[in-house]
């Protein structure tokens, strides 16, 4: 099975909140609360690909070097397609997800259809995609 890489983000502000940006209607997971971040792409470390997406997606600078590793998500997606123009066939998503505390601009939602600060404890009430569930309650763990 094809193994993608997508690289993901959980910005946190000085309030201990977590960023979560919801995906606009049109994109496959329509409509649920997901991490910043995307595929990362040839030539590309996980890293780079997050200073660009989040550049993209939300107007914000960060460095390499304020982005910590906290987990990943490895979740099977059957039937849909990948977004990577190979077909509709089951696909692997392998996903870093990456603490980030340090940025420079404002964080607006460029690309997603809206984004909001939530609380470690309240991020349940938000619909995720299936590969994210897992992650919820090592946030609210790490971050208290
Ligand atoms: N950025 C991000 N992607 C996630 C998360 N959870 C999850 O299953 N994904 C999936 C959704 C997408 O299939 C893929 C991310 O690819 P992408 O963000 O570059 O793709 P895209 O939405 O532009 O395009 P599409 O293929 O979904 O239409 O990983 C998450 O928390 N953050």
């Amino acid at each position: 099975m094809r193994i993608v890489l997508v690289a993901a983000c959980a910005l946190v502000d000085a309030d201990g909140r977590v960023l979560l940006a919801k995906r606009p209607a049109g994109k496959s997971l329509a409509g649920l609360w997901e991490f910043p971040g995307g595929k990362v792409e040839s030539g590309e470390t996980p890293e780079e690909t997050l200073i660009r997406e989040l550049k993209e997606e939300l107007g914000i600078d960060v460095t390499a070097a304020c982005l910590a590793p906290l987990t990943f998500a490895s979740h099977t997606y059957g039937g849909e397609a990948a977004g990577d123009g190979a077909g509709p066939d089951d696909w692997h998503l392998l996903m870093p997800l990456y603490v980030c505390r340090r940025w420079s601009g404002t964080v607006q939602p460029l690309e997603h259809e809206a984004v909001e600060w939530v609380r470690p404890v309240r991020m349940r009430n938000y619909d995720m995609p299936p590969a994210d569930v897992p992650l919820v309650a090592l946030i609210r763990d790490f971050l208290g």
